[in-house]
Parts: structure tokens; sequence; C-alpha cells
């Protein structure tokens, strides 16, 4: 997947949603997680749209319970040509779980998110540039998503996302929650290289995401004609 500009996933347990998102995305996550039968539908899956195979697990927000088995689903996803890129927690990269899903992905030339998530709040500065720095060690983009409980929390991370950027490391980011909900689409701006949202705002995979369209229309409007998203300090 080509994370040199910025990529808007559409947030999907449902590969069926495949044709509605084609207008405003450019790949699905597939949260894997929240499916049914993942590798069926990875299987029977005849979109346009690349994926991002996420398979969260339960213990970093997701529905996934047993570990062994979910990242045995996530090294099986990468073998289908359409997925392009695959999610792995930091944290199971921490414990060395993650590193065969990773080997696996590169094998089968898929590219690797790798994630991070802080749902009660936003860390502070350092924090933020060494969560990000060590994701971005493991994987071609380091991802963290924190929780504003203000608007102004979403400041420290816009400057670490600047300042990650400029040093040439690819990350995405954003705030959850309603006070974070602007940093997805400002993120972009200074250099964030994924946004997620779902097609339909009432399967919203976290909170405070806008629908697809208006992230699409908003990431556009604020970069204004001409100017990259990606060009951090324009
Ligand atoms: O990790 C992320 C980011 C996210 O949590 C968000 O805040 O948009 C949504 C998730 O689906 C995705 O896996």
């Amino acid at each position: 997947m080509d994370f040199d500009s910025f990529v808007l996933a559409a947030s999907t347990a449902d590969l069926a949603d495949e044709s509605d998102a084609r207008e405003h995305a450019d790949c699905l996550e597939f949260r894997m997680d929240l499916a049914d039968a993942p590798l069926d539908a990875l299987a029977s899956y005849d979109g346009d749209l690349p994926i991002l195979a996420t398979n969260r697990a339960a213990w970093e927000g997701g529905e996934a319970s047993d570990d062994r088995n979910r990242l045995d689903a996530l090294a099986a996803a990468v073998e289908h040509d359409a997925v392009e890129a695959v999610d792995v927690e930091l944290e199971t990269m921490r414990s060395g779980d993650g590193q065969r899903v990773v080997e696996h992905a590169r094998e089968h030339g898929a590219d690797v998110v790798v994630s991070s998530h802080d749902f009660e709040d936003t860390p502070g500065m350092t924090d933020l540039q060494e969560t990000l720095r060590e994701a971005c060690g493991y994987g071609d983009v380091g991802k963290l998503a924190v929780t504003a409980q203000a608007r102004a929390d979403v400041l420290d991370l816009l400057v670490a996302t600047r300042a990650a950027t400029a040093e040439g490391d690819r990350v995405a980011t954003m705030a959850m929650g309603e006070p974070g909900r602007h940093s997805r689409a400002v993120a972009p701006l200074y250099g964030s290289r994924i946004g997620y949202a779902p097609v339909d705002p009432a399967e919203a995979t976290a909170p405070g995401q806008y629908d697809l369209a208006t992230l699409r229309g908003l990431v556009e409007t604020l970069a204004g004609e001409g100017n990259s998203v990606n060009t951090p300090g324009r």
C-alpha cells in the first residue's frame, strides 16, 4: 500500500461495504475481529479496494480473545492478494508474538502498520514521541490512537506527528473521543498517513470518527486545492 501519501481507510467488519466505500476510500480496513467468518470473507472478496487487515485483540479494545488464533488468522489473511497491509499491535511486537506475522506479511509483499492505543487519555509529549518511534522501528507505519479529554490534547499529538514526519518516520495519528474529533481531519496536514472512518456512522469502530465522505471532504478542503495532504509545514 502506498503510505507515502495519505490513505483513507473505510473501517468495516463487512467486505460487502466495498461498493459503498469505493467513492471516497483508498482502502478497506477489515476489522476481522468484528466479522463472523473473516477468512471466508477474504477468500470470496472481489472488490477493487485493497485491504488493510486488522484483527484487534480484546486487550487492545477489539473483540479477538484468543491471541494465538488471532495471529494465525492475521497471518493467513496476508496470503490474499487483496490484503496489502496488516495491523499488528505494538504490544504484540514487544512480546515477540507479532514477528511471525510481520515475516509472513513481508513474504507476501504486504506492509505492516504497528499500532498503539490509549483509551483513557493523551500521554505527555515524551511518551507520544517514544511510542511513535518504537512503533516505526517495527513496521512501515507507526500508528498511535490516543484519547483526548480536552480539545487542547490534540496539540501535543500534532506536534509529535509533525516531529516524527520531519525525522522521516511514517506515522498515523488520531485522538479518539469527541474533543479529539478534529484531529482526524487536521493530523493528515501534519503528516499522519492513515485516516479511519466508517461508511455508515452508526458502525463507527472508534469514538469520534467522522463518516467516510465527511472525512474525505474535510481533509481535502483543509489541504487546499493542488496541495499534497502530506507536505507538513506548507
Ligand atoms: O486503530 C484504529 C484506529 C481507530 O481506533 C480510530 O480511532 O479511528 C479505528 C480502528 O478501526 C483502527 O483499527
